[in-house]
This record gives C-alpha cells, sequence and structure tokens, in this order.
C-alpha cells in the first residue's frame, strides 16, 4: 500500500449541487423494480446459467412480482437468443410483465436483439454506450459529438424496427453507462438527444437509466447528481428515471436508496447483489429495507430460505451467511446481552400480539420472510443465562425461575469454555438433565407417598427407590416439600433448606406434565433441583429427591 495514494488514486472532481432537496425527502412508496439478474447477473458468472437454469430463475422473479425482467443479452450467444425466443414463443410471459433486453449500439447487434423479439406481445430495448471521458478516450476514441452520433444511430435504429412492428407495445431504455463519472452537462446532452430521437409517448415511454456503472463515490454525491439530472430534463413527460447501481465501494444499497430520494423512480438490481465484481445492488436488500420501514416493496420474499437456494444453484454461488436478510445467520443472537433483550421482546410481543414489531437485535420478524424462531437464540461461550433458558423454554416448554438461569447458566459457560464450539439443544438439555437429576434411571426416585394434615402441620410417609431398594421416609412439615425435606434431612443426615420453589405445566393440554423447580440451601452451597411429573405434587417431591440425590452424590459419589 503507498503512504501517500493520492497521485495513483486522484480524487475525481464531484458535482456540487449549491442546494439539493433529496436529504430532506423520505421514502414513501416502492420504485419501479427490474431484476438484471438473467442479464447483469448472468455475465458476471463464472458459468452463465443454461437454458433451464434461467428458466426456473425467470418464473421465480415472476413470482416474487418482478413486472420487468431483463431476461438476456440476445446478441451476445446462442443459449441467450433462445432464451428469449422460447420465452415468447412459449408464452411463459404474463400479460403484466415485460420482459426487456439489452444490446450495444452496433447495428448487427441490434438487428439479431430485434430478432429476438419477433412476436413479443411487449419488450422493453435497453441500448447503452458508455459515455464518461475514461471510455470515450481510451474504449471508443471518440469525441463527444461522436458519442452522441453513437447513441442516436442505435435509437434511431430501434425505433424505425418499432414503427414497423407495431403489433409490440415497445418501451426504450437507455442507459449512459458509466453514468457516476460522466461530466453532468454531457450525460444530460446525451439522453436529450435520445429523447429528441425516441419521442416519448404515451404508447412508447422511455425509461433512462443513470448507472453508476462502477461505484467510485458516496452515495452523496450520486444522489446530487441524480437530483442534478432530474431537474434539468428538458422533457419528463413518458420518461422514467432509473438507477442501477453497482457495489464497488459496498454502498449499493445507499446509492439506490438516496438516489431514490433525489428523484429515481425505477431501480435496476440482482437478487442478493450478484452481478459483476461485487455486484449489482441487491434487490432483496432494498425491497426489505423499505418494508421494515412500513413500506409495501410490492415484491413478495416470503420464501426466502427456498429464494436463496434457487439463486444459489443458478449462480453457482453462495449467499454469505451474513447477508442482510437473507443470511443463514442473521436472525440468530450468540451473544448474552442481544439474547436477553430478544427474550424479553418476545415475552413482551407474546402479550401484545397487535402491536408493531419491536424486538431488539431483530428490524425483521423471521416469519415474515417463512423463518421460524428456531435458530433466533444459539448458544456458545458468548451466551448469558437467556439463550440457554430460551432454548429450554421453545423446545422442552421450561420457564426456568431466574436463580436457577443464571446458576444454569455458569454450567453452560464451563461446558462452552472447555469445548470451545457452539452448545447445540440437544446438549443443552443433556446437561440440563444431568444437573437437576432428571437422568434416567435416578439416583433416588419416589415410589408412592401419603400425607395426613393435623393441628401441627403434615405429616408424610413417603417411599423412595434408592438403586432398586426400596426405602420408607416419615417427616413433618407446613407442606408436602418440607415434610418431605424433613424425612430426607433426618434419614440422611443431611441439613438441607428450601429457598425457593417454582412450579408450572408444560403444556396446554390436561394430561400434560408439572415441572418443579427447587432451590436448596445445602451449608454454604446453594443446591437446585428439578421435577417432572404428570401430577405435579409428585413433581415438587421429586424435585426434593433429585436435590438429595446430587448433594448424596457430592458426599458419597459413586
Ligand atoms: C456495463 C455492462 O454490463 S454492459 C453489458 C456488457 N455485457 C456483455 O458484454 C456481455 C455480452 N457481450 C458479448 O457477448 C460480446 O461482448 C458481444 C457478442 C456483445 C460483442 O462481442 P465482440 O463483437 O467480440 O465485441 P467486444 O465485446 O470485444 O466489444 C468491444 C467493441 O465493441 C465496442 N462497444 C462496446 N460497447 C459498445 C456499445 N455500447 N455500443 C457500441 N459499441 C460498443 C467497443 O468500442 C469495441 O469496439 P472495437 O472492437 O471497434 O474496438
Ligand atoms: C448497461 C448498463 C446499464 C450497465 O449494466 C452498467 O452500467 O452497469
Amino acid at each position: 500500500m503507498l503512504a501517500d495514494p493520492s497521485r495513483k488514486y486522484p480524487r475525481a472532481d464531484v458535482l456540487s449541487l449549491a442546494e439539493r432537496n433529496w436529504p430532506a425527502n423520505t421514502l414513501s412508496q416502492a420504485p419501479r423494480w427490474c431484476s438484471t439478474d438473467l442479464r447483469d447477473g448472468n455475465q458476471a458468472l463464472v458459468n452463465p446459467m443454461n437454458r433451464e437454469q434461467k428458466m426456473r430463475l425467470f418464473e421465480r422473479l415472476v413470482q416474487c412480482g418482478f413486472k420487468e425482467i431483463e431476461v438476456a443479452f440476445p446478441a451476445a450467444s446462442n443459449t441467450d437468443f433462445t432464451f428469449v425466443r422460447e420465452l415468447i414463443e412459449q408464452k411463459h410471459v404474463p400479460e403484466d410483465v415485460w420482459i426487456q433486453v439489452i444490446t450495444q449500439s452496433r447495428p448487427d447487434l441490434i438487428e439479431r436483439t430485434l430478432a429476438a423479439l419477433q412476436g413479443a406481445p411487449r419488450a422493453i430495448v435497453h441500448l447503452y454506450n458508455a459515455t464518461a471521458p475514461l471510455f470515450r478516450e481510451l474504449v471508443f476514441r471518440q469525441d463527444k459529438a461522436a458519442t452522441i452520433a453513437l447513441a442516436v444511430r442505435g435509437v434511431t435504429q430501434i425505433r424505425d424496427h418499432c414503427d414497423t412492428h407495431s403489433h409490440t407495445d415497445w418501451v426504450l431504455e437507455y442507459s449512459p453507462e458509466t453514468f457516476c463519472f460522466t461530466e453532468p452537462e454531457f450525460a444530460l446532452a446525451i439522453c436529450t438527444e435520445v429523447i429528441e430521437t425516441w419521442q416519448p409517448s404515451d404508447a412508447r415511454p422511455l425509461i433512462l437509466n443513470l448507472p453508476a456503472t462502477v461505484e467510485v463515490n458516496t452515495p452523496n454525491v450520486y444522489a446530487d447528481q441524480i437530483e442534478w439530472f432530474v431537474s434539468r430534463l428538458p422533457v419528463t413527460e413518458h420518461v422514467t428515471i432509473s438507477v442501477h447501481p453497482h457495489n464497488d465501494r459496498g454502498t449499493g444499497v445507499a446509492c439506490a436508496e438516496l438516489a431514490m430520494l433525489a428523484g429515481a423512480t425505477r431501480v435496476e438490481g440482482c437478487l442478493f447483489g450478484n452481478g459483476e465484481r461485487t455486484g449489482n445492488v441487491d434487490l432483496v436488500t432494498l425491497a426489505l429495507n423499505l418494508y421494515t420501514q412500513g413500506i409495501s416493496p410490492g415484491l413478495d420474499f416470503s420464501g426466502l430460505r427456498e429464494l436463496v437456494a434457487l439463486v444459489e444453484e443458478c449462480n453457482g454461488l453462495p449467499v454469505h451467511p451474513r447477508h442482510p436478510y437473507a443470511g443463514e445467520l442473521v436472525f440468530t443472537a450468540f451473544s448474552g446481552s442481544h439474547q436477553d433483550a430478544i427474550r424479553k421482546g418476545f415475552a413482551e410481543q407474546a402479550r401484545h400480539p397487535d402491536a408493531p414489531w419491536r424486538i431488539p437485535y431483530l428490524p425483521l420478524d423471521p416469519a415474515d420472510v417463512g423463518c421460524d424462531y428456531q435458530a433466533v437464540i444459539r448458544v456458545n461461550s458468548q451466551s448469558g443465562k437467556s439463550g440457554a433458558a430460551w432454548l429450554l423454554e421453545q423446545n422442552h416448554g421450561l420457564q426456568l425461575p431466574r436463580r436457577l438461569q443464571q446458576h444454569f447458566s455458569r454450567r453452560v459457560q464451563e461446558a462452552t469454555d472447555i469445548t470451545g464450539k457452539e452448545l447445540p439443544v440437544a446438549e443443552i438439555w443433556a446437561l440440563f438433565r444431568q444437573e437437576y437429576g432428571l437422568t434416567e434411571p435416578a439416583r433416588l426416585t419416589l415410589v408412592d407417598y401419603a400425607s395426613e394434615s393435623g393441628d401441627n402441620g403434615l405429616t408424610l410417609r413417603a417411599k423412595i427407590n434408592t438403586n432398586g431398594e426400596h426405602i420408607s421416609l416419615q417427616g413433618h412439615g407446613n407442606g408436602l416439600l418440607s415434610a418431605m425435606m424433613d424425612a430426607i434431612n433426618h434419614h440422611y443426615g443431611l441439613s438441607l433448606d428450601i429457598v425457593d420453589y417454582h412450579e408450572h405445566t408444560l403444556g396446554q393440554a390436561s394430561r400434560s406434565k408439572a415441572v418443579a423447580y427447587l432451590e436448596c440451601r445445602h451449608g454454604e452451597l446453594s443446591r437446585h433441583g428439578v421435577g417432572i411429573d404428570t401430577d405435579s405434587a409428585r413433581a415438587g417431591l421429586q424435585a426434593v429427591i433429585n436435590i438429595t440425590g446430587a448433594a448424596l452424590a457430592d458426599q458419597f459419589p459413586r
């Protein structure tokens, strides 16, 4: 790396608006979307899509709600050409969907492109030529006049074809490729010539697509360029301003959003940001950004996981696990404080199911994109008490009391510190059972019991199975639990003291089980035990017995 990169990468002149309106604007509606997955996305793949993949992706794009789909660069390859033919001849294009095809401004390529569209009921023909100084000087060796003439020649050829093929509804799209580093006055001049040549009308609208072909500046500069252009456009009727951001600086989405604030009403991009180099703007992120601001995007991503799988298969490229909204890990919290906040959020949401979505760290309800809540919390050494508690609640119906959560969290922490890995829910459950006396066979189990209340409290007689041997105990207390504790302490010479007790049922069904959580003091130690039984009284007694089993195991390890 250079200590001073300024000579190698001199800062470009940027348009400086004296006044700009876009910062004060807010987004209030979705743009017109155009998917370029089958063209710009496709041209960036190691192995371009085959016909079958293109068709499957086309159908899925339609299902998502795209009404404009750039389906091919028909002059590029036979695959692209025949794909367009197949769409048209086999009537795969729904009546409210426009297919779009792209071409350079070269007569032979335009001819082939238009041949591909033969018989289409409606079509968008997309013509482009690069307009920036670098391209005029280096690639085309053309001056400004020749660059304009190239565009006008292309538009004229297309217009003449449309005139003689009026059974198709035509739209022209013109892109001054490299718009974002073209002199604004020149971009405006060439587009003005295009307008004059095409003569946009109700029947033959025009799309002016202003691409950030290579993203070279901060998104505010792009927004300034769009606002400058839109505010000076001589003809606006029947002209749509479209943007086509790339993501070279990692700000493609920001560019598109600010461009919309600045006056663009149509956006071209690809699903999950596929495309040349670092990709086209990601339409899924853009759409769901709108959605999470309460604006209907007009696109349906309710089956997002399946869409990811299809796009990964068609593109031969993975979608990153942290990809906004779509990544496998984006609805998952590993860290303790996040888990705690999420869990509290879900509890509050359950109390007010119709209230607006307000779950910390989850800007989108995973259910809205077809995901469940299973993966919302996962546990590793970064997790806190809420992580394991949530998983036990979701998977086993347990609502651990706070102090038990804290106690169990320390055990989980010890386990994850040893492995350095995630502790899956099955292992958390096994650890919980082992810690709180729920393993089978239990060291001690309650066989049966009987109680009798009198003026001085309650007397309990219980039979316990200890390693196959039945022993009878008797104790006295204010209630069943204290009487059992008394019986245990007396029989085993222990001094366990009840500190805390909670119980709840594990499910709605009448035959469901009850769970009892018991905390006892044992000398300096605090001990927790859990009992589960179809009968809540037995669950409590079993919890006492389970604590006893653990206390005895410490004194007399097996
Ligand atoms: C930013 C974008 O994504 S634009 C879309 C780019 N997509 C693609 O290129 C994918 C499909 N392209 C292809 O398959 C091929 O490029 C083809 C079939 C279209 C053309 O192939 P070739 O005839 O070999 O031309 P090639 O691709 O090398 O194009 C370069 C030539 O076209 C000219 N050219 C490039 N763009 C344009 C344009 N928009 N309008 C007119 N001429 C152009 C160049 O100046 C160059 O001319 P030169 O050979 O006289 O120097
Ligand atoms: C042709 C245009 C729209 C393009 O793909 C680009 O500039 O990236």
